[in-house]
């Protein structure tokens, strides 16, 4: 794994009441949309760095990304060896992070479906959260131009999550965040082994465990124009058992501390 070699110049006021943030992008073969959403995250917070997190896409992305870095000195790239999942390319950007002192991480897709122009309201947000949650299913919360499938799968997955593990955000799978750094330092990132989009509902759930403030800010998710979704039926299946077992252990949890008396929340 290798990183480009810039130094955070510009961005040293950070965010006013965040910080220092990073937002991280992980790429899989998005050489139409790389260029154009740096650009716009650069236009709309002009104070926060980028980190692309590129798992040696096929279609060129890192060499992109490396023009875009070479550039900017607000832009960098995390050149990772292959396709390891969302989760994965996360963490490496997440570790990237911490080791060069940010405040907060930004989660953000790199096909457009996320708006950059949302992300001050976002980070406003995190001035009084520990964790902010761009939603689709809280009032005022938008999905557009999605198949009927993908709703109801998306829907379905929040659904299931509330109902099976108690976990009480609406958009569980939401890729669209705000982490600060004191909350990722103790999700025990070593351990999470989510690698799709599960990885959203686990880090969620450590978070909300832990009892982390969450708060979910209404977005407006637009389906991407260029480029394919990564989606799969591994990435289904995965989050399917994962949330079952959660859900499982979250109700043990429960019966023991009915039982024994304990103080933590559910899980
Ligand atoms: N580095 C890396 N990036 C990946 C990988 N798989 C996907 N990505 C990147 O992760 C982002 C999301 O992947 P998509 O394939 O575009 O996801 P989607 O189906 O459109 O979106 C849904 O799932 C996302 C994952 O959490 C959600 O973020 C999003 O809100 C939505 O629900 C994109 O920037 C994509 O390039 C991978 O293995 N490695």
């Amino acid at each position: 794994m290798t990183g480009s070699t810039n130094t955070p110049q510009e961005s040293a006021g950070g965010y006013p009441g965040v910080g220092r943030v990073l937002v991280v992008i992980p790429t899989y073969n998005e050489s139409d949309n790389i260029r154009v959403i740096v650009d716009r995250v650069r236009r709309a917070a002009p104070a926060v760095d980028v980190l692309i997190a590129d798992d040696n896409s096929p279609d060129g992305t890192g060499a992109i990304a490396d023009e875009l870095a070479a550039a900017d000195p607000q832009i960098h790239v995390l050149h990772r060896p292959g396709k390891q999942g969302l989760g994965a390319a996360y963490i490496a950007g997440f570790g990237w992070a911490r080791e060069r002192g940010y405040d907060a991480v930004v989660e953000m897709d790199a096909d457009g479906s996320h708006a950059p122009e949302e992300l001050p309201r976002l980070l406003d947000a995190g001035r009084d959260a520990d964790v902010v949650i761009g939603s689709r299913w809280v009032r005022g919360g938008k999905v557009i131009n999605w198949p009927v499938r993908r709703l109801v799968l998306s829907r379905g997955a929040s659904l299931y999550t509330r109902m099976a593990m108690g976990y009480p955000v609406r958009d569980a799978t939401a890729g669209y965040r705000v982490y600060r750094m004191p909350v990722l330092d103790k999700l025990e990132l070593d351990q999470v082994a989510s690698q799709g989009y599960c990885f959203q509902i686990d880090l969620g759930w450590r978070a909300y465990r832990h009892g982390f403030r969450i708060v979910e800010v209404p977005i407006t998710f637009a389906e991407r124009e260029r480029g394919a979704s990564k989606m799969s039926s591994t990435i289904v299946r995965e989050a399917l058992v994962r949330v079952t077992v959660w859900g499982a252990q979250a109700r043990l949890g429960s019966v023991k501390r009915a039982l024994g008396g304990g103080q933590k929340r559910p899980g």
